[in-house]
C-alpha cells in the first residue's frame, strides 16, 4: 500500500487501448506498461481521465489491474493507483473495495461531479472512504466536475488518516503554494502545462498524460529539477510545451491516443462514445511533431 513518501516524480496516467471493435486491447496495455517501466517511471495510473473511466465497466477494471500487475516482473513492485471515484459515496466506497481487491496500491478519487454536493456534503463523501481500507489521493479537477474545493474544505480532507495526498488539477499554482506551505501531504501536479511551475511551488511530483509519449523527458525534468538544476529543468520542459498544448488542444485523450498510435505504440487511436477522433487540422499539427521527431533521432 501506498504512503505519503510515495507520492513523488512522475506518474503516468495510462490510456486504456481498445480494438476496432471498442473492446480492451490488453496486448498493447501491457507493452506500454513495459515501456514505462524501462524508462523508470515512479508510478502508474490506470482508470483516470486519461484511461477513460467513464467508459470502463466494473469487470474490465479488474482486467485492466491485472494486466498492468503482470505487464512485467518490475510491474509488480511499481506502485499502480486506480481511479475509483463517482459522484456517488456508496458506489466509490464499494469500486474503491473492488480496487484493492485486484492489486491496487492506492485509489484516486475524484471530487464528487454533477450533482454539486456542498462542501460538508465533500468533506463527508472523502470521510466514508476510510471504510474502504486503501490511501487514497484526493483528485480536485473543477473544470471538470463543476465543483471547486474550498481550500478549507481541502485542508480538512488532508488531514484524514486515510488520505495521503493531492492531485491538483485546478491550474492555479498560487493555491499549489498555500497547501504545500500549510499541509504536511504530498501534492501532485495534474495539469501538464504547470508541471515545472508546481515543482516551483512544492508539488512532489505529477499525474501527466503527456508522459505517456515523453515519458523519459518529463522523468529528466523532474530529477533536474530534485538535482537543482532548475534552468536545464525548465530549458527541457520548455522543449516540451509544444507537444503538451497539441496534446490538450482537444479533449484528452483523443490527441494522446492518435499520438500512441502513429507512433506505434498502441495498435489504434479508438475510443469509446462519446469520445471522438481528434480533427483533420490536428491531426497535421501532431504529424508535424512526429516527422520532426522522426528527423532529430535519424
Ligand atoms: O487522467 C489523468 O489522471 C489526467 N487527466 C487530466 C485531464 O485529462 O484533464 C490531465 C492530467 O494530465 C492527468
Amino acid at each position: 500500500m501506498l504512503t505519503e513518501q510515495d507520492l513523488h516524480g512522475v506518474f503516468v496516467p495510462i490510456v486504456t487501448p481498445f480494438d476496432l471493435e471498442g473492446g480492451l486491447d490488453l496486448d498493447s496495455l501491457s507493452k506500454l506498461v513495459q515501456q514505462f517501466i524501462t524508462k523508470g517511471i515512479h508510478g502508474l495510473v490506470v482508470n483516470g481521465t486519461t484511461g477513460e473511466s467513464p467508459a470502463i465497466e466494473p469487470d474490465e477494471l479488474e482486467l485492466i489491474i491485472k494486466s498492468v500487475r503482470n505487464a512485467s516482473p518490475a510491474s509488480q513492485e511499481i506502485p499502480v493507483i486506480v481511479g475509483t471515484g463517482t459522484n456517488n459515496t456508496a458506489s466509490t466506497v464499494k469500486k474503491t473495495i473492488q480496487a484493492k481487491t485486484h492489486g491496487a496500491d492506492a485509489a484516486l478519487v475524484v471530487t464528487p461531479y454533477y450533482n454539486r454536493p456542498s462542501q460538508q456534503g465533500i468533506i463527508q463523501h472523502f470521510a466514508s472512504l476510510a471504510e474502504a481500507g486503501l490511501p487514497i489521493i484526493v483528485y480536485d479537477i473543477p473544470h471538470r466536475t463543476g465543483v471547486s474545493l474550498e481550500l478549507d474544505t481541502l485542508r480538512t480532507i488532508m488531514h484524514m488518516a486515510h488520505v495521503i495526498g493531492l492531485k491538483d488539477s485546478t491550474g492555479n499554482v498560487k493555491q499549489v503554494r498555500e497547501l504545500t506551505c500549510s499541509i504536511s501531504k504530498p501534492v501532485l501536479c495534474g495539469d501538464d502545462e504547470l508541471f515545472f511551475d508546481s515543482l516551483c511551488c512544492g508539488a512532489t511530483g505529477g499525474i501527466l498524460a503527456s508522459a505517456n509519449v515523453n515519458t523519459d523527458q518529463f522523468i529528466r525534468v523532474f530529477e533536474l529539477f530534485k538535482a537543482g538544476k532548475v534552468s536545464d529543468a525548465k530549458l527541457l520542459f520548455d522543449s516540451l510545451l509544444p507537444l503538451v498544448n497539441l496534446l490538450f488542444a482537444e479533449p484528452n485523450p483523443a490527441p494522446l491516443k492518435w499520438f500512441l498510435a502513429e507512433i506505434g505504440h498502441i495498435r489504434s487511436d479508438k475510443l469509446r462514445l462519446p469520445m471522438t477522433t481528434i480533427s483533420p487540422e490536428l491531426q497535421q499539427q501532431l504529424k508535424a511533431i512526429v516527422s520532426l521527431e522522426k528527423k532529430v533521432s535519424r
